[in-house]
């Protein structure tokens, strides 16, 4: 095996997992927050909820690191979605857990830690209510979910809820550039600005489109990362959108449907694309977006034809006055 091979064994996610909550990106005030908890030595119950990939896990387990320090291996009980999560391991594992006696730093507690909390049943969630008062002067829970409204309402009102918005691109750039510095790796400004337009906010995502592109082809540049990715490349796209006729717009997206792309990837990235069109007057935008809004319904619904995204197309030519 290649030295660069293997150098590429371990996934970048895990890498480059912050260990500390000061290395955490974005979301300032709530990781103040956590600090100050971490500070005090008092977790409350927590719920952390956000969209995917942007560090709710990570500051769940720095926390609980901070907190416990050697003691985090014997203190702290993780489940997460792979594990049973159902009401027996609630009146069992989680139970016994709770009774179990270890020695702790003064003032501290164990955690419990439930990653995607919002995919355990309402069963499960309801069993959890009295155990978590019951044993709360020894045990604390954070939960991480994606939606925060999937939790029930009882546990809800038992915890403090932290919000994580998504990750801004300034943020995904900060920290791909770290891990591009450390990796050595080669790369073009419009590979980067590429791995940030597809992330979307999700670091997850970013790194591990960075770390596929570095394996695939070497290079970070647009066009490797698209080829990555597998979704059409937003200069072309943006091309269809602004040709200066129906016709061209059109050759431009059979070209697309050819490559085999599905409706729902031409339509998000049309989404995208248009979301930052800055040689459109700001109306007309507004109109494209709506078009494209009605598409990506039609299109969710089951209607991802040929003739949906063609028609699409025309409606945005005649919103543009062509
Ligand atoms: N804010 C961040 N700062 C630095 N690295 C991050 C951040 N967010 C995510 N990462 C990177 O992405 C990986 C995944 O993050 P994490 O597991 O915390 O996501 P999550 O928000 O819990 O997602 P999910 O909802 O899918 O569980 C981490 O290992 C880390 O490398």
């Amino acid at each position: 095996m290649s030295a660069n091979a293997l150098k590429l064994e371990l996934p970048w996610v895990e890498k480059y997992r912050p260990h500390l909550l000061k290395d955490i990106v974005g979301n300032e005030e709530t990781i103040t927050r956590l600090q100050q908890i971490a500070q005090d030595g008092n977790m409350p119950h927590l719920i952390i909820s956000g969209l995917p990939g942007i560090g709710k896990t990570t500051s769940v387990s720095c926390l609980a690191h901070e907190l416990l320090g050697n003691a985090y291996s014997q203190a702290v009980l993780e489940l997460n979605a792979s594990d049973d999560r159902g009401i027996d391991v609630v009146r069992n594992q989680i139970k016994q857990f709770a009774q179990k006696k270890c020695s702790l730093p003064p003032g501290r507690h164990k955690i419990v830690i439930l990653d995607e909390a919002d995919s355990m049943t309402a069963g499960a969630q309801q069993a959890l209510r009295r155990t978590m008062e019951i044993y709360s002067n020894t045990t604390r829970f954070a939960f991480a979910c994606n939606q925060s409204n999937k939790i029930i309402e009882p546990l809800q009102s038992r915890c403090a809820i932290l919000r994580y918005s998504k990750l801004q691109d300034d943020q995904v750039l900060r920290r791909l550039l770290e891990v591009i510095q450390a990796e050595n790796v080669q790369y073009t400004n419009d590979g980067l600005e590429a791995i940030i337009f597809t992330a979307e906010g999700d670091m997850r995502q970013a790194l591990n489109n960075l770390q596929s592109t570095v394996a695939g082809y070497g290079l970070v540049n647009g066009e490797n990362v698209f080829k990555i990715v597998d979704s059409p490349h937003p200069l072309i796209v943006k091309r269809m959108l602004l040709a200066p006729s129906l016709d061209e717009s059109l050759a431009l997206f059979k070209e697309l449907w050819n490559k085999g792309y599905s409706a729902v990837d031409i339509v998000t990235t049309c989404f995208r694309v248009t979301k930052n069109l800055d040689e459109i007057k700001e109306a007309v935008r507004l109109e494209m977006i709506r078009e494209i809004g009605f598409a990506h319904m039609r299109i969710l619904e089951g209607v991802g034809t040929y003739l949906q995204l063609a028609g699409m197309l025309a409606k945005i030519s005649k919103v543009r006055g062509l």
